[in-house]
């Protein structure tokens, strides 16, 4: 039977990562995806952008939009603190099948919990669900014209606090033009763009971290 891109990025990772090593997944995916065969992973140039944001936060709380095959939710949850929470909403049960596997064979399934949903009708159950108050650092890597109604929703459910992280991927390639010019003209953010690439390519794409001010 035939196989689907994220079976082959699953194989690839059983293949040649090593079970527990979340570096060495994240460098099977890379390298599948480089040599073999393109996806949509935040990929490992913006990645490394990814990590020092995550470093810097040194969050308790994340949330993720959009964990596809989970490879930024192994690299994000690669660098939390011993007790911190990872919380990716997927909503295609094809991606969230593969994610799953792949954030076991990194052995991380205690930090990350994979939620089954769309963001628009699981932002506003986190409190009651998952005993959420804020979340320190929000990944958004969802469809591109979610970014903003779904910040606007964290805003609304009060999910957000003072110094609260927005990194937005995609930001240029395919390109969120109503969630940048939100966020770069609201009083209320402090954004700054970090230019890079769209994942293994030459075509320039960036991330956009976005600070609420409260
Ligand atoms: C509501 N809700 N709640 C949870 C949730 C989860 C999903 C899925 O994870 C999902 C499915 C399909 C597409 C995306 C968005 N990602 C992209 O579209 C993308 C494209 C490209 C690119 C760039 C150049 C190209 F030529 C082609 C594709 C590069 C990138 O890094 C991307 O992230 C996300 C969707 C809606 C969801
Ligand atoms: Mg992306």
């Amino acid at each position: 039977t035939q196989s689907t891109r994220p079976q082959r990025i699953l194989d690839a990772v059983q293949k040649n990562a090593t079970r527990g090593d979340p570096r060495s997944v994240v460098k099977a995916i890379d390298h599948f995806c480089r040599n073999k065969e393109w996806a949509m992973n935040v990929g490992d140039e913006k990645g490394c952008i990814l990590d020092s944001v995550v470093s810097e936060v040194n969050p308790a709380t994340v949330l993720e939009l959009g964990t596809y095959c989970g490879y930024s939710t192994v690299r994000i949850a690669s660098l939390l603190p011993p007790h911190a929470k990872l919380i990716t909403l997927e909503f295609n049960p094809d991606f969230a099948a593969i994610a799953r596997q792949v954030i076991a064979w990194a052995g991380l399934e205690d930090k990350v919990q994979l939620v089954e949903g769309a963001s628009g009708d699981w932002i506003p159950k986190m409190k009651e669900q998952f005993g959420v108050k804020t979340f320190d650092l929000v990944f958004l890597d969802h469809w591109k014209n979610s970014y903003l109604p779904d910040t606007k929703l964290m805003e609304e459910c009060s999910l957000l606090r003072k110094g609260s992280v927005l990194l937005a991927d995609n930001v240029i390639c395919p390109g969120a033009p109503d969630y940048l010019e939100f966020v770069r003209s609201s009083p209320r953010y402090k954004s700054q763009y970090f230019k890079s690439h769209l994942e293994y390519t030459k075509v320039e794409d960036g991330l956009e971290k976005s600070v609420f001010l409260g």
